[in-house]
């Protein structure tokens, strides 16, 4: 499938990513004559972080074009993203370029950030608001405002490829999340402005509080946690009547005058001038992957997004005979200060196919709710190879012994160029978790195993 990208900027080059490597073709077009490189710079960054997300690999990569010409770019696409300037006449017109050249039933979607859909169709354009969040190959969030029938359709494509649509019901300026943004930001001018505080003092002031519990319960859920045994209740009738107190001062906004903005670009200059605005990328986008995983590991907020979405990136297959397990790219997080994948990963990704190969046999999360499953009690790890950042490896599983409560699996890890890179040799018991002792397994995963174990006998033994 084809998206076509209209202004490779910031966010149109982001979209470009996310596209490209959940294994669509992207054709972009932008007429500044650095956009190429830019654009590469925004993907190498998007391919260090996003894959890192998943224990799955993501789809092969799509084709990257670039266009000279808009018609060519758009022509063919079944998405098409205008991320250009956030300039109403300026859009109107580019719109009125797309919709010369693209399908009947391709989907525009505008990224901006606060025009409403009858602005931007003030002409006819018929396109919607997809408006996305920087950086868009990492973030899930796009608001989409619009038609019901095109956002339906929107929402579909979007959650193909790991994002989050969500629908507003009526459009107003700036959506949902930026009347937030702005909201913040204009109180954030007005602290500096004031002397109260410099930008790294609010920095601090966001990230060693409340940012840490928004990313994971959202403003609602943490005011009602924030209420004590009472709840929400009890949390409005407490701070309810400060709103109307001098705590906020969200009335206006303070004059952008050279002075003001001299002194927010000094105090940014000094707080984070010592890197460039590419480590600055690499380190939020860093931060960003840590902190979503560690959310996936309870299906929380971004995790359960993360989590469905990886249960369609495909698995299974075969090789030499042996069911594949595993398949995934190596993050830079499991790289250790020799400049290779960790031994510790080596062993996390044997047991990732442990995991798999025992749904294989029926061992799965209903047997297990059930208060049966395996533990590990022995694993021999062989470190044959390195293995580096960016590197997919893929893991085969042979069953040695299948017999009984004991099950041993032999698990062969090889890179992408077929080199094996380590072999895990697990033995296994059969547990009731009830009584926490061995036992046999269930007749069908016995069975199921069993098929496996006689399959496996005949092939080439470690
Ligand atoms: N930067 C941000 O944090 C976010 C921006 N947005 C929205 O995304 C849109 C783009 O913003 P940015 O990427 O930040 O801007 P940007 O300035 O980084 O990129 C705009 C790109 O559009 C290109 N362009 C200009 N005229 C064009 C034309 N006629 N046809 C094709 N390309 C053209 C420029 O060469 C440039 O590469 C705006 O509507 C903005 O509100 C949405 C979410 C976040
Ligand atoms: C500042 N902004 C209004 C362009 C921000 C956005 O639109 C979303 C974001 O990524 O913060």
């Amino acid at each position: 499938m084809r998206a076509a990208i209209v202004g490779g900027g910031v966010i149109g080059g982001g979209w470009a990513a996310r596209f490209l490597l959940n294994g669509w073709d992207v054709a972009v077009f932008d007429p500044d004559p650095d956009a190429k490189r830019k654009i590469g710079e925004v993907i190498d960054n998007a391919r260090h972080a996003l894959p890192a997300l998943y224990d799955r690999a993501l789809p092969e990569e799509g084709a990257l074009s670039f266009h000279d010409d808009l018609s060519a770019a758009v022509s063919g696409a079944v998405w098409v993203q205008e991320s250009v300037p956030e300039r109403l006449e300026l859009k109107h017109k580019v719109f009125a370029r797309i919709a010369e050249h693209a399908g009947t039933d391709t989907v525009v979607g505008s990224s901006t950030s606060g025009f409403k859909p009858s602005e931007l169709n003030a002409q006819g354009a018929g396109v919607i608001v997809a408006h996305p969040f920087n950086p868009v190959y990492l973030l899930p969030l796009v608001e989409l405002v619009g038609d019901p029938a095109q956002c339906a359709r929107a929402a579909d494509i979007l959650r193909g490829i790991g994002m989050y649509p969500l629908t507003v019901r009526k459009e107003i300026d700036a959506h949902i999340a930026d009347r937030f943004l702005e909201a913040v930001w204009r109180e954030a001018l007005w602290l500096v402005k004031d002397g109260i505080a410099t930008t790294a003092e609010i920095d601090e002031a966001i990230r060693m509080g409340f940012g840490l519990r928004w990313a994971q319960m959202g403003l609602f859920e943490t005011y009602r946690v924030a209420g004590g045994e009472a709840g929400m209740k009890h949390f409005m009738a407490q701070f309810g009547p400060a709103l109307e107190w001098p705590w906020t001062k969200l009335m206006d906004v303070p004059d952008f005058t050279d002075e003001l903005v001299d002194l927010i670009a000094g105090q940014s200059d000094a707080q984070s001038g010592h890197m460039s605005i590419r480590e600055l990328e690499r380190l939020r986008d860093d931060n960003l992957v840590g902190m979503m995983r560690a959310l996936k590991r309870n299906d929380a907020a971004v995790g359960a997004v993360l989590r469905a979405h990886e249960t369609t990136l495909p698995q299974g297959g075969e090789r030499d005979g042996l069911p594949v397990t595993a398949r995934r790219q190596v993050p830079a997080s499991w790289v250790d200060y020799n400049g290779h994948m960790n031994e510790t990963h080596y062993l996390e990704t044997g047991s990732v196919a442990t995991d798999r190969f025992m749904e294989m046999i029926g061992a799965d999360a209903e047997y297990i709710a059930n208060g049966l499953s395996y533990f590990t009690v022995e694993n021999t790890v062989r470190y044959l190879d390195e293995v580096l950042v960016g590197d997919t490896l893929t893991v085969t599983t042979q069953v040695l012994l299948g017999e009984g409560k004991k099950m041993r699996l032999f698990q062969r890890l090889y890179r992408g160029d077929g080199t094996l890179a380590a072999t895990v040799n697990s033995m296994l018991l059969h547990v009731d978790l009830g009584t926490r002792k061995s036992c046999p397994p269930g007749q069908a995963v016995a069975r199921k195993l069993a098929e496996y174990t006689t399959a496996h006998a005949a092939l080439p033994k470690p």
